[in-house]
């Protein structure tokens, strides 16, 4: 079975969240299910840069007015197809917005390129190059399943996944006359969304099959409470909506063999953490290593829900904690941390900005890692939390609930607690989130039992692979290992 991954970012190409992790994983976990997977990304600077060796495989001569070609190479591990089109991607900044913070003007175009290439991919435009299925990721890609419903009769299937609804890709009605689609797909059952077009609402309208990334989460947003305008559509698919969460690369994140650690450790070498939260004080210059440390690793937005915690980290520190923050966003919120840092100097600090390595070295130093996000359509940093013993604090929601057993006096005595899971999502509930850690990291003997018990959990993508490939198997009616060309 042959699979084309459409994605505006892949590790370790290109990152700037969650999607990445999961564009990059996901084809190497997929190969021993008889899935051979490749992914198609457009040619930022930072994947240029990787390339070398690959092949011309099309020369696209009007790719949206300007001109292009697909390149195909083997790069990272990573099968990739790449849309070498400077006047779209080679830019500075991040795939999304220019140095400045601004979305690119153009970005309607940029990425209905994305779609429409992975489309003709689909449905053969490269000699020898038949993917049976083209699986969508986000908005970006979210042109790709109308392309296919509205092009030349085909039999390759689609897959759209929501990594998040809250980003919808909208743009006016204006562009419309622009995106080389049928009158009639502009409409209910096409790429229309409230007078506008919406990528994701196009791409969950038209795929064939539409999947999140938690169990949990593809419940939820069936709701209004977080079906952002979008619940009755799901609703009206409902059989052809699931949820499958999100494992993590192990290899890639391993604390047994991790180089960005100061010392790596085990399940069983617990003591090893003590060097890499020395190494972490350090780099933020703290005060001393006593007491939990917690940790946020994350965009700072409403969605993570870092409003709320700032409001309780003064409480952190009065309970003898001290936080470290790895993060940028919203303005509000950086100017926020950065004000707590003065307040609370050697106790509370930030680094503004992104930075790989020091993401490792913190889940494997921190105590704890606190995520109090109001939506989580499943969250990796719990999970890496899960694999590092950095002990997830997070709230009841998404994919949070989904991969985090509560520390509570029945799943203590059951001897299944990974974690601390609250609810509701206040700054009070955060807290007293916060109060319950430094009181179970008081005893020590429960505290490592509890860290110990994460590192053991299964956090791979070994079940979630298997589901894939399955879906992948039953929408084309083949099984993963067959290929019609032969
Ligand atoms: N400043 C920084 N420096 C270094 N690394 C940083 C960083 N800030 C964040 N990261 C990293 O970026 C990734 C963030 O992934 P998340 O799943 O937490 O959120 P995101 O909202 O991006 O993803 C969306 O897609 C994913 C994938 O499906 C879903 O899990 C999630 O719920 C959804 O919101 C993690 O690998 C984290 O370590």
């Amino acid at each position: 079975m042959e699979v084309l991954s459409v994605a505006s970012e892949v590790y370790p190409l290109i990152k700037t969240g969650g999607l990445a992790d999961v564009a990059g994983a996901l084809p190497g976990s997929l190969t021993s299910h008889g899935v051979t997977m490749r992914t198609l990304v457009p040619g930022y600077p930072s994947v240029m840069a990787k390339l070398s060796g690959g092949r011309v495989v099309k020369e696209l001569g009007d790719l949206f007015g300007v001109p292009g070609k697909l390149i195909a190479a083997r790069v990272e591990g990573l099968d990739v197809i790449v849309i070498d089109a400077p006047a779209l991607y080679d830019r500075p900044g991040n795939p999304y917005v220019s140095p400045d913070g601004w979305d690119w003007p153009d970005n309607w175009k940029r990425f209905a390129a994305l779609g429409w290439v992975a489309a003709e991919l689909g449905m053969g435009m490269v000699d020898g190059y038949h993917p049976q299925v083209v699986h969508c990721h986000d908005w970006q890609a979210g042109l790709a399943p109308a392309y296919i419903k509205y092009g030349p009769a085909s039999h390759v299937k689609t897959v759209m996944t929501i990594h998040n609804l809250a980003f919808k890709g909208f743009f006016g009605s204006e562009i419309f006359s622009q995106l080389r689609l049928p009158p009639h797909a502009f409409g209910v059952g096409g790429v229309e969304y409230y007078g506008g077009i919406s990528y994701l609402k196009s791409g969950m309208e038209c795929a064939d099959y539409v999947t999140t990334v938690s169990p949990n989460y593809a419940d939820e947003i069936r709701t209004p409470e977080f079906g952002m305008g979008l619940e009755g559509l799901l609703n009206g698919r409902a059989d052809t909506v699931t949820g499958i969460l999100n494992g993590i690369d192990t290899d890639a994140w391993d604390p047994a063999t991790d180089k960005a650690l100061a010392k790596t450790f085990t399940a069983n070498t617990m003591q090893g953490r003590a060097a890499n939260k020395r190494a972490v004080a350090e780099k933020f210059e703290l005060d001393g290593t006593d007491g939990p440390l917690f940790c946020v690793i994350s965009r700072l937005t409403d969605q993570k829900g870092m409003d709320l915690l700032l409001q309780a980290v003064g409480g952190l520190v009065d309970l003898g904690g001290r936080l470290v923050v790895l993060g940028s966003g919203e303005g509000y919120l950086e100017d926020g941390f950065r004000h707590m840092t003065a307040r609370h100097p050697g106790k509370v600090a930030i680094s503004n900005g992104y930075d790989e390595a020091l993401s490792h070295l913190m889940q494997g130093g921190c105590d704890a890692i606190i995520i109090p996000s109001r939506f989580e359509p499943c969250g990796l940093t719990q999970l890496y939390g899960l694999r590092y013993g950095c002990v997830p604090v997070v709230s009841r929601i998404g994919g949070l609930a989904d991969t985090v057993i509560d520390a509570n006096p029945a799943a203590i005595a059951a001897e299944v607690a990974t974690g601390i899971v609250f609810d509701p999502n206040s700054a009070h509930a955060v807290y007293e989130a916060i109060r319950k850690a430094v009181r179970l990291y008081s005893d020590d003997k429960l505290w490592k039992k509890i860290q110990r018990r994460g590192m053991k959990s299964d956090v791979s993508w070994e079940t979630s692979a298997a589901r894939y490939a399955d879906l992948y198997a039953s929408i084309t009616g083949l099984k993963s290992n067959d290929d019609p060309d032969n």
